[in-house]
């Protein structure tokens, strides 16, 4: 995508940038209130508390990572929340709440599996020197993330062991809808979206 494209060799547009930056912010807040709604629901303290972590991260590690953006960038909150951020928390947050918890897991599972695809992807291009947008690629390029993932997809995995074939379909289905949003989000920054009335 465009935004990969260009956050790699550095070009990206600081105001898509800064846009995506606090939109994220937005989501993570509710993407860690998701995994905590999943820790709640685990059928195991084992998973359960995984889930904790999970949630942990996502709002000290990750929010530590925006924080020190909103700071260097002199990024405003932003107080209204873009179409895209706004499909992509509701439906996890749904989820999360009113679906079969596996499935809630299967919707979490693209959070974090795309985001180190990418980290590996970009990693492995040509590195630009001082790149601005560096400190975000190594959050989840580094081995740290890759543990968390590893985990998470093991979970799920776990999981949809105790599952019937019609509930790994909708794990499935789950994980396709969240792999789409991501792809939305990202999108959705490049043309730093606006509600259209
Ligand atoms: C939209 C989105 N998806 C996933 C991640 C990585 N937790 C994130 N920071 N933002």
């Amino acid at each position: 995508m465009p935004f990969i494209e260009e956050l790699i060799n550095g070009t990206l547009d600081q105001e898509k940038f800064k846009f995506y930056i606090a939109q994220d912010s937005l989501y993570l807040a509710d993407f860690g209130r998701a995994l905590s709604l999943v820790a709640a629901r685990a059928h195991t303290t084992d998973h359960a508390l995984e889930f904790m972590r999970f949630a942990e991260g996502a709002i000290v590690v990750e929010h530590a990572l925006h924080a020190g953006y909103f700071q260097q960038l002199g990024i405003q909150k932003s107080t209204t929340i873009s179409p895209a951020c706004q499909h992509y928390t509701r439906y996890l947050l749904s989820t999360a709440a009113l679906d079969q918890v596996e499935v809630a897991m299967a919707g979490l599972l693209p959070c974090f599996w795309i985001y180190k695809e990418v980290g590996d992807y970009i990693y492995k291009q040509p590195q630009k020197e001082n790149n601005p947008y560096q400190e975000w690629i190594n959050t989840y390029a580094g081995e740290e993330f890759a543990g968390i993932v590893k985990r998470a997809i093991n979970i799920c995995d776990e999981a949809a062991t105790k599952c019937t074939p019609a509930q790994q379909q909708e794990m499935t289905d789950a994980f396709v809808t969240a792999c789409k949003l991501e792809w939305m989000f990202w999108d959705s920054a490049w043309r730093m979206e606006k509600w259209p009335v």
